[in-house]
């Protein structure tokens, strides 16, 4: 199996497919950590990340900003003092496409770089 995280988004179209029940299944089980959430009819993925503080919080937030510039495919980040919520979907799909558990597992590779509330 590719290490997901070290795979690139391909360009988002409006007719590329959502992932499949199956596709979904099997792809999860690659970013166990993350919540499948449907927000309107959308499917999403989302995670919080811990912080010691907001300067944390602030550098994980550009470093994922940094890497969605790269791909071309941007999530929703909110950040606050101690955590970021990071929530991953298709706009043009309003639904889940493989760049989002791509995004997703690169996601937690860079957290696993950054200083947390855990170190
Ligand atoms: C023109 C630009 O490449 C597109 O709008 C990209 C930008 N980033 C994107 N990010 C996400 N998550 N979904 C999209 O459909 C999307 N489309």
């Amino acid at each position: 199996m590719t290490d997901l995280s070290q795979a690139h988004c391909e360009a988002c179209r409006t007719d590329a497919p959502r992932v499949s029940e199956t596709e979904l299944s099997e792809l999860i089980k690659q970013i166990p950590d993350w919540n499948i959430e449907i927000r309107n009819g959308v499917m999403q993925l989302e995670k919080i990340f811990p912080f010691k503080n907001f300067a944390q919080a602030l550098a994980f937030t550009n470093a994922v900003a940094a890497a969605a510039e790269a791909e071309g495919h941007h999530p929703a980040l909110l950040t606050e003092w101690g955590r970021v919520t990071v929530t991953w979907w298709s706009h043009k799909l309003k639904g889940l496409h493989r760049n989002d558990f791509i995004m997703a597992a690169r996601t937690d590779a860079i957290a696993s770089a950054a200083p947390t509330a855990a170190q």
